[in-house]
């Protein structure tokens, strides 16, 4: 995960660079979690491509509630955005996402005696699966995963099919940080630190989600007879379920803090999404 520390000059620097890169690409592929696709958006990022053909990739499309995934999707192509359900880990979407780069390559160059590249770059918060969706295009580990503070050296063009280039390093942008509901489902998701808010606490917010939207999922997860009133009732509950014991009967919060959070991050508990475009403006 990418530990970047945003502060104004950074945003600006990094403003700059994807500007820079901007003049030479053709389209942009937005990568957007699925599970939070509007918390997972950068603030300014229809204002920093506008423009130019955007594509956006709802990815980790295997750990969202794919009902809710078809929804994001009308909800952006009624906004004019191509958007479509990826899972950079299987390869779920990849030939979709290359129908339509195409289709829009052979537009730029249909009146053209010589066929110019399709140039592209990959922009989104960090932890989106950029580097992963990389590594899909091109068919290779080229990509890294880790800190990448947005210095390129050297732009370098990873060859794709069908005349098609890459630019090799994505475009790390900052997340909403004003809003703390943001704040909280990226840092479910794993796109910022838990530091947020501490493990525990952090945990009691996820199940009291999980409590409302997928009481289900929650109670056959966790063998719960029923869900209880509050987030703390169910914690414990969990707690006691999986052992979190402490000596003296305490329940350990940290340890089924990070339990939960972690089976929520791994898909574990189910197909679940924290936003839903009924909830947007
Ligand atoms: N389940 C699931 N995990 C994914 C998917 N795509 C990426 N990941 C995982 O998500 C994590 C982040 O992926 P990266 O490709 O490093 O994401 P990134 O956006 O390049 O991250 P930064 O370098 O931090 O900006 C890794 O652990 C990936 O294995 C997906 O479609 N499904």
């Amino acid at each position: 995960m990418n530990n970047i520390n945003w502060y104004p000059g950074h945003m600006k620097k990094t403003r700059e660079l994807i500007q820079q890169n901007l003049k030479l690409v053709d389209a942009v592929i937005e990568v957007i979690d699925a599970r939070i696709p509007l918390s997972s958006r950068n603030p300014i990022i229809d204002e920093l491509i506008k423009g130019k053909p955007q594509l956006i990739v709802l990815n980790k499309s295997d750990l969202a509630d794919g009902s809710v995934s078809k929804e994001w999707e009308n909800y952006f192509r009624q906004k004019g955005i191509r958007a479509f359900s990826m899972n950079c880990m299987s390869g779920l979407g990849i030939k979709n996402l290359f129908r339509i780069l195409e289709s829009m390559s052979e537009e730029k160059n249909r009146d053209r005696f010589m066929q110019k590249p399709f140039r592209l770059m990959i922009v989104g918060v960090p932890n989106v699966g950029k580097s992963s969706l990389i590594n899909r295009m091109t068919g290779k580990k080229s990509a890294q995963t880790g800190d990448r503070p947005g210095v390129t050296k050297g732009k370098q063009w990873l060859k794709l099919k069908n005349n098609m280039q890459l630019l090799d390093t994505p475009g790390i942008l900052w997340p909403k940080f004003e809003d703390p509901k943001v704040g909280l489902d990226l840092a479910f998701c794993g796109c910022i630190k838990d530091e947020v808010l501490d493990v525990p606490t952090l945990a009691m917010e996820l199940i009291g989600i999980l409590a409302e939207n997928y009481p289900q999922m929650l109670k056959e997860r966790y063998k719960l007879e029923e869900t209880a009133e509050t987030p703390l009732e169910n914690m414990e509950s969990i707690a006691v379920k999986r052992g979190c014991i402490l000596p003296g009967k305490r329940i350990d919060y940290e340890r089924i803090g990070r339990i939960v959070l972690d089976e929520f991050r791994g898909g574990k508990i189910g197909r679940i999404t924290l936003e839903n475009p009924g909830q947007s403006k």
